[in-house]
């Protein structure tokens, strides 16, 4: 893949967003930086789309209502389906109780999905509102939502159309017996909507349960938790509420990524960072916190190896329960910055196996490889793949398919890098949806000549004395 393609791979994905970084400070500071390229007009902070679907009187209100009251520090928004129903022709108004509301076309889904694109983007919305009595949702204004850091869409069919799916990071299905969903009807509509009995009973049978049955009860396998009991379930909205903090601390590609892991940052680290990204830092100081940054990402990275249980016995005689580091392993490393990341891996894994990979940059364009010597039975290995910077992604493209042609499953694969740009690991995990990435830090973009912005400059160059400084150094030391 040459580095055009990386871009236009990125350009036609709709989930490409770039984040982690704080819209202010970079409007503040705009002039004064050099401007990256592909992600300058697309930066905002991707909200957490949490999916939840049900039958109708399930209780969906009740979960949401209490996920909403947890995350009470958070700015949590919730759409309802309901507020995208049609209106109703004057024909359908004549004959209302044939009109079957809960048939996924009684929603204007196009409409909902125009509304979640502008709230994901950040922008704020007007949300009509639907009114049940007159059937119109253009009888009161309609409601100003603002951008948040979570969206609920609820909705007894929100799970229904493949696309509003997509959207979603998170799907819930509350699932409550048909019994508790029929008796909670009865009391709802008799009492909040003034129906008799036997007109609620009859809409229940023609419409609610078939389209139940038809309808949403078939989409149940797509939901990631299933609620049992719906809002008496205080277990599971506990749960739910905990993974969701989990993830609002996370950098946003890691939202949209599993496999993507970026280690936690503290002060030392930021510290690191600080130093080997100052352009007029000492040739031994880059490297000395190069390695120790490199050595962190290296033992977080052997920490997603598979490990087996082994117990052995302690001085005092007890039992210690532990694991067994995983066996089969080998390190590959880009040539030539890869191999700053060699020591680190060597220090924490004695004997390790190395081999080398050698990727031929032409101009920016054209990527060749030319060079490999893997260890023979690399098939049979789990692979740390070292690479300080990802950049467009080309790189570890034709590093990652060459360890595939030469049978290494790709869940084996581990890739470890210094400081990834969000291009990069779109088209890595795009790609290769099962290899791991561990990084320390996720960057801005990249600038016009595809180098990681604000990054480190040329790592290689710096770290193995080959760049422009050096040489006056070597010339004056002469
Ligand atoms: N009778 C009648 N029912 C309607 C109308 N519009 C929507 N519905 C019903 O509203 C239901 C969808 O709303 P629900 O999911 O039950 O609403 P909810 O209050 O969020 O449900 P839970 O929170 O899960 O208890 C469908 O079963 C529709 O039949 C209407 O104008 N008339
Ligand atoms: O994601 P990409 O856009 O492909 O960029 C990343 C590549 O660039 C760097 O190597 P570089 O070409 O600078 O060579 P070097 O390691 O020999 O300095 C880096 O080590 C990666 O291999
Ligand atoms: O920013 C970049 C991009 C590729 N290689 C580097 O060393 N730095």
């Amino acid at each position: 893949m040459d580095t055009k393609s990386a871009v236009d791979l990125m350009e036609s994905s709709s989930e490409v967003h770039f984040s982690g970084f704080h819209m202010d400070s970079f409007e503040q500071r705009k002039d004064d930086i050099e401007q990256p390229t592909t992600s300058a007009t697309n930066m905002y902070r991707q909200p957490f789309v949490i999916g939840v679907a049900g039958g109708a009187a399930s209780g969906k209100t009740t979960v949401c209502d209490m996920i909403i009251q947890q995350l009470h520090d958070q700015r949590v928004v919730l759409v309802n389906q309901d507020s995208f129903y049609h209106n109703l022709t004057e024909e359908e108004l004549t004959r209302v109780q044939d009109y079957n509301f809960d048939h996924p076309d009684a929603f204007d889904t196009e409409q909902l999905l125009r509304v979640m694109d502008k709230l994901k983007c950040g922008e704020a919305v007007d949300i009509p509102k639907y009114d049940f009595k007159s059937y119109k949702s253009d009888l009161h204004p309609s409601r100003r939502v603002n951008p948040s850091d979570v969206i609920i869409l609820e909705g007894i069919l929100v799970f229904h159309d493949p696309r509003v799916r997509e959207l979603m990071n998170m799907k819930i299905f509350v699932d409550t017996d048909a019994d508790v969903r029929l008796a909670r009807r009865i009391r709802r509509d008799t009492a909040e909507k003034g129906r008799d009995i036997g007109t609620v009973l009859d809409q229940y049978s023609k419409f609610v349960k078939p389209a139940f049955d038809d309808f949403i009860l078939p989409t149940k396998k797509y939901a990631d938790i299933i609620i049992p009991r719906g809002g008496d379930n205080h277990v599971a909205v506990d749960l739910i509420v905990q993974h969701i903090r989990t993830k609002l601390g996370q950098h946003d590609l890691c939202k949209i990524y599993p496999n993507l892991y970026v280690i936690h940052s503290t002060f030392q680290i930021r510290g690191m960072h600080t130093l080997i990204r100052d352009a007029q830092i000492t040739k031994h100081d880059f490297v000395f916190y190069s390695d120790r940054l490199i050595r962190l990402v290296v033992e977080h990275g052997l920490g997603h190896l598979p490990f087996t249980e082994k117990q052995v016995i302690t001085p005092t005689g007890s039992v210690y329960t532990g694991v067994d580091f995983c066996k089969r392993l080998c390190g590959v490393s880009v040539i030539r910055s890869g191999e700053s990341m060699e020591n680190a891996l060597r220090a924490c894994c004695k004997g390790i196996k190395i081999g080398k990979i050698l990727i031929h940059r032409e101009g920016d364009n054209g990527q060749q490889l030319i060079y490999e010597k893997l260890p023979n039975d690399i098939s049979d290995r789990h692979v740390l793949l070292l690479d300080p910077i990802l950049g467009t992604g080309n790189s570890a493209v034709q590093a990652i398919s060459l360890l595939l042609r030469k049978g290494v499953p790709e869940s084996n694969i581990i890739f470890l890098n210094l400081i990834s740009a969000p291009l990069g690991v779109h088209v890595v995990c795009k790609s290769f949806p099962r290899i791991k990435i561990v990084t320390s830090e996720i960057e801005i973009g990249l600038n016009k000549d595809f180098r990681v912005v604000p990054g480190m400059g040329e790592f290689g160059d710096r770290y193995f004395g080959t760049d422009d400084d050096d040489e006056q150094v070597v010339a004056s030391s002469k």
